[in-house]
């Protein structure tokens, strides 16, 4: 859980099964906190449970048999979960994992998981269940009520143990979304299941003792030092299917759909010390080295390179590389174009020509201001960069910062830009490792209303500028007349407020709009295109919320209602 916390900071939960409990022991057991240090708390809370029973037992921590009857989270089937709302609100009872108690141990049932699903509303209908003002906003609680409501099928009816796979088969294919998400059952049994088209990130690890999956292939690595090819990666649609006598299988549930992995996983979600998304974001930042020298016009004598803080380091390390291999290369031609006509003195000041790299910017919390919730990021934002003083050269340098992605723009404009103009740079250029983020996301993060996205502001800028705004109102009519006909999933309609305008012609405008009034240097914004990102990432081509292709049906029904939700001045999620 600890090298996780970058999927989330809302709080964490635990949960615990015991095997082979003695009738009327409890074996099902779950904290959840949402306190800031939440991982903390809950393992403070354990830690005061054992010793209070050291009180009395002073040896018992060597008697693991023994404290198992004493102690709730010590058993054999353990889950954590860090989260980042995607829905419904921040408090703690929305907090993972959701559980539902039953004396009859099948009908026992803890979930938790990275996801988002778009039918909620839908799945609560099937299985009748009434959820009360916090969970109806909950897709946990929707995903559980299913699933549980097949598992109370099959505890009914079955003869010889439970059929997990013919559980996750009726419940699953309901579910319309992006999923890594995991199930203990009282029986001791257990499941790990991934979406038909890989949307999220789902590993898993076997050995003699342990059986374990998590959303981030590093984590597992790091926790039990194994190696890359050691952990697995949980195909689309398949499930890690783990029964109380340990024997395990992994099972194809669902018939896998055309892979769409999720890219901001790679590009920034993920912890970049994965050993592939570590090269993956090298090559995005490598990608833009061509065309940031354009914007500099190859003066690299009076530009200086730095970063947005924290994840987009990885991706400046390419970008560097890409700008050290363009340097050499000059290097390289001029001192052949001398001939013999050079001196040491000459020779020296050639191949000490170096990249200028500064640490212009700093992050003074580990905190993601990306993932924090609506209402402090703002706050958040304005208090947690600083700059390094005595860096740059007031009129004469430029600066080129990169960042992995510019999504609504806050932390620039509430910021960094603010903040990097007080240097008197001639001119700043970020550089964005993502595209340009236009569309929502509705399969685990949250970026979900259309109204925040500054790439939409620009493109609605635009359309003002040009005389196009009836393009804004016939898309509002398209998506009423389809959501008459409930048809919202047969097309992306926000797709013609983009058409008119080429990439650079949003990016210009998004840079205008970044610059807060007052600042003194030049501002332009540059974007990875689509082509280069697919090079770079070429396992996960799941790009929707660039390119405005959803893989599920539910996709074009979340952008729609997005933008209608815009239109009407309502500041909701589209699902
Ligand atoms: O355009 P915005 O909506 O402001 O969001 C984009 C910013 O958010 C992310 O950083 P974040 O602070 O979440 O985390 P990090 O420190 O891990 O980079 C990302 O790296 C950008 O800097
Ligand atoms: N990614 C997560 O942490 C869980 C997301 C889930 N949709 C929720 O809002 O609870
Ligand atoms: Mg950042």
């Amino acid at each position: 859980m600890e090298k996780q916390h970058n999927r989330g900071q809302d709080g964490a939960g635990i949960a615990t099964v015991k095997l082979d409990t003695e009738p009327g022991v409890p074996f099902m057991h779950r904290l959840r906190s949402s306190a800031p240090q939440a991982i903390g708390e809950l393992f403070g809370k354990i830690r005061e449970e054992i010793q209070e029973i050291e009180k009395y037992q002073p040896e018992i921590t060597k008697y693991p048999g023994l404290m198992k009857g004493h102690n709730r989270f010590l058993g054999e089937l353990l889950m954590g979960h860090l989260r980042y709302a995607t829905q419904g609100k921040n408090n703690v009872e929305l907090c993972h994992p959701f559980v539902r108690y039953n004396t009859i141990p099948a009908r026992n049932l803890a979930m938790a998981g990275n996801f988002n699903l778009v039918n909620a509303d839908e799945l609560f209908k099937f299985s009748k269940a009434e959820p009360g003002e916090v969970h109806k906003n909950s897709d946990l609680a929707a995903m559980l009520e299913t699933v549980h409501h097949f598992l109370t099928k099959e505890d009914e009816e079955r003869r010889n143990g439970l059929d997990v796979k013919r559980i996750l088969q009726q419940s699953f294919s309901m579910f319309d979304g992006g999923y890594h998400a995991c199930g203990l059952i009282g029986t001791g049994d257990a499941f790990v299941i991934r979406d038909a088209h890989g949307i999220r990130p789902s590993y898993y690890y076997v050995n003699d003792d342990v059986i374990v999956a998590a959303s981030e292939r590093a984590a597992i690595r790091t926790t039990f030092n194994v190696g890359e090819n050691e952990v697995l990666e949980l195909m689309p649609g398949h499930a890690l299917i783990v029964k109380n006598n340990g024997e395990y299988k992994i099972e194809q549930i669902l018939e896998p759909k055309e892979r769409k992995a999720c890219s901001f996983e790679r590009i920034y979600f993920s912890r970049g010390n994965d050993e592939k998304i570590y090269k993956e974001r090298t090559s995005l930042g490598r990608n833009l080295s061509g065309t940031v020298l354009k914007a500099i016009d190859n003066d690299l004598r009076n530009t200086i390179f730095s970063f947005i803080p924290n994840t987009a380091e990885v991706a400046f390390y390419g970008l560097l590389k890409g700008l050290e291999d363009y340097l050499n290369k000059i290097k390289v031609e001029r001192i052949l174009s001398w001939g013999e006509n050079f001196d040491e003195e000459k020779l020296n000041e050639m191949v000490n020509r170096r990249i200028r790299i500064d640490k212009i910017a700093i992050k003074d919390v580990k905190m993601r201001t990306f993932i924090t919730e609506d209402s402090s990021r703002n706050e958040m934002v304005q208090h947690v960069y600083d700059i390094t003083y005595g860096t740059v050269r007031p009129g004469i340098d430029s600066l080129v910062v990169i960042d992995d992605s510019i999504v609504r723009g806050t932390t620039l404009k509430e910021s960094i830009i603010k903040m990097l103009d007080r240097l008197g740079p001639k001119k700043i250029i970020v550089v964005s490792s993502a595209p340009q983020i236009r569309y929502p996301d509705c399969y685990g993060i949250d970026m979900s209303k259309m109204g925040d996205f500054v790439a939409f502001q620009a493109a609605i800028a635009l359309l003002k500028d040009h005389g196009k705004e009836h393009i804004l109102q016939e898309a509002y009519g398209l998506c009423k007349e389809l959501d008459r006909t409930n048809t919202l999933h047969a097309q992306n309609v926000v797709k013609h407020v983009y058409k008119p305008f080429t990439p650079a012609q949003i990016s210009a405008k998004i840079a205008e709009i970044l610059t807060p009034a007052g600042i003194g240097a030049e501002v332009e914004v540059i974007y990875q295109s689509i082509e280069s990102l697919h090079e770079a990432c070429p396992n996960n081509l799941g790009d929707w919320y660039f390119t405005g292709d959803y893989p599920t049906p539910g996709g074009n029904r979340v952008v729609n209602k997005a933008f209608m939700n815009f239109m009407e001045g309502k500041n909701e999620r589209g699902y």
